[in-house]
């Protein structure tokens, strides 16, 4: 008899799909179309592998995982989701998942890890570092960063300066066979031209086999190149290698070198082009203090030419210039909050106030308010807005804004 495969997905179009690839196969599909109806199949029969989704209507498919993973012999699991992130991932992956894919599926792809099925699963450590980003070419770069993670396979990372290669090669590093193997960064730009193949020679020694991260690879001399392509073809390098490059590398490297580099290819986007991550990575730089919307609409509008890095950096600015627990443009670094940016600021609370003196002065002369309430209902949003800011301690606001305590207090009792 076949050996049984269970399809766990609530699409029928996809399901239908998964199983005519599993057919293909040789192999006999049996369809769950929720992640209870999945479990209540687990026990009925052995299957030689489970395809998953997530996004199940009733429970996770990560619980449903849970409960494969309790299973006397558990089979390998394959995790399909629209929506994963780095930590889904992760997770998945530590649960024992055996390989993780994104919709929309590339059956092709199914169809050959369907055929590789048949090989232990291993468990991975919990990530300590994690990587940030929902925004679309963020989760392609975690698909394959979560792949790269539990093969071998050579890894080119591409991106521009700041973008989280390094880090990508970290997170990848720690979560594969070799974690317990050093990473080795080799740096060729550090070294005169004299002394930078022994120092290739000392990072490959010293890499041993672990993994040698080659960083700017598109930079190397074409000397360089040949030197490494050498070692690697007299199996002389044990150790996995990640490279990672800020251009493109194809045009830069020798095309037998680019092919023993970028068996796996990572692309990490720029943060001009996933502006939707801001909101989460600055949370997670800044710690305690929130981005109020007029810093945040500061940051979405800038240009990023040093990407993730710029804007950790920007982050810890802000936090040691900020006092209170809101971080607003001026906490920003000077470069980034443009003259053009404050104006606008100051013809938008002009545009809203003219609108508002609008609105309570047009009418017959005896409805028209008192000029002292007008004032003081500017300044009571004034003074509430700022309190907020200096974390409702007004000796703190007045002192910050020089101003007179016994007023600020009195002014406060009045509003
Ligand atoms: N997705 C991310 N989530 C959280 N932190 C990130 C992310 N990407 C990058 N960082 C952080 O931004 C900084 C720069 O990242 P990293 O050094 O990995 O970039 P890089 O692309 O290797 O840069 P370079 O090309 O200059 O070597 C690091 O502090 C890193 O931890």
């Amino acid at each position: 008899m076949n050996s049984a495969i269970l399809i766990i997905e609530d699409e029928y179009a996809l399901a239908a799909a998964l199983s005519t690839v599993v057919r293909r196969c040789e192999a006999t599909p049996v369809v769950a179309a929720s992640g209870q109806g999945g479990i209540e199949k687990l026990t009925a029969q052995e299957y030689v592998l489970i395809i998953l989704d997530v996004g199940l209507p009733d429970i996770s498919g990560l619980k449903v995982l849970e409960k494969i993973q309790t299973l006397p012999q558990p089979p390998p699991v394959m995790i399909i989701t629209a929506h994963g992130t780095l930590d889904t991932a992760l997770e998945a992956r530590r649960l024992g998942a055996r390989e993780y894919f994104l919709k929309p599926l590339n059956l092709a792809d199914m169809q050959r890890a369907i055929r590789e099925v048949l090989t232990p699963v291993k468990n991975l450590p919990r990530a300590e570092t994690t990587m940030i980003g929902n925004s679309e070419p963020m989760q392609r770069a975690f698909a394959i960063i979560a792949q790269a993670s539990s093969g071998d396979a050579p890894v080119l990372l591409q991106g521009p300066p700041g973008s989280g290669k390094s880090l990508a090669g970290q997170v990848i590093h720690r979560h594969s066979a070799r974690a317990e193997k050093p990473m080795v960064e080799f740096r060729a730009d550090e070294w005169q031209a004299d002394r930078v193949e022994a120092a290739l020679d000392e990072a490959i020694a010293k890499a041993g086999d672990g993994v040698l991260f080659l960083d700017e690879i598109s930079a190397w001399s074409k000397p360089l190149q040949a030197a490494l392509m050498h070692r690697l073809n007299a199996g002389t390098v044990k150790a996995r290698l990640f490279s990672a490059a800020s251009t493109e590398a194809a045009p830069h490297l020798r095309e037998d070198l680019f092919y023993a580099l970028a068996v796996l290819q990572i692309h990490l986007p720029s943060l001009c082009d996933r502006t939707a991550d801001i909101p989460q990575l600055a949370a997670a730089f800044l710690g305690e203090q929130v981005l109020s919307a007029e810093a945040l609409a500061v940051l979405k509008a800038h240009s990023w030419s040093g990407n993730v890095r710029e804007l950790k950096a920007a982050m810890a600015h802000a936090a040691a210039v900020c006092g209170g627990s809101t971080i607003l443009p001026h906490h920003l670094p000077a470069s980034m909050v443009k003259p053009d940016q404050a104006s606008h600021l100051e013809e938008t609370m002009k545009r809203s106030l003219a609108a508002w003196l609008d609105q309570k002065t047009t009418g017959a002369d005896e409805t028209m308010p008192i000029y002292d309430h007008l004032l003081e209902t500017v300044e009571a949003t004034m003074l509430e807005t700022l309190l907020k800011r200096f974390d409702n301690k007004p000796t703190r606001m007045a002192a910050a804004l020089r101003m007179n305590r016994a007023t600020l207090r009195r002014k406060l009792r009045e509003e």
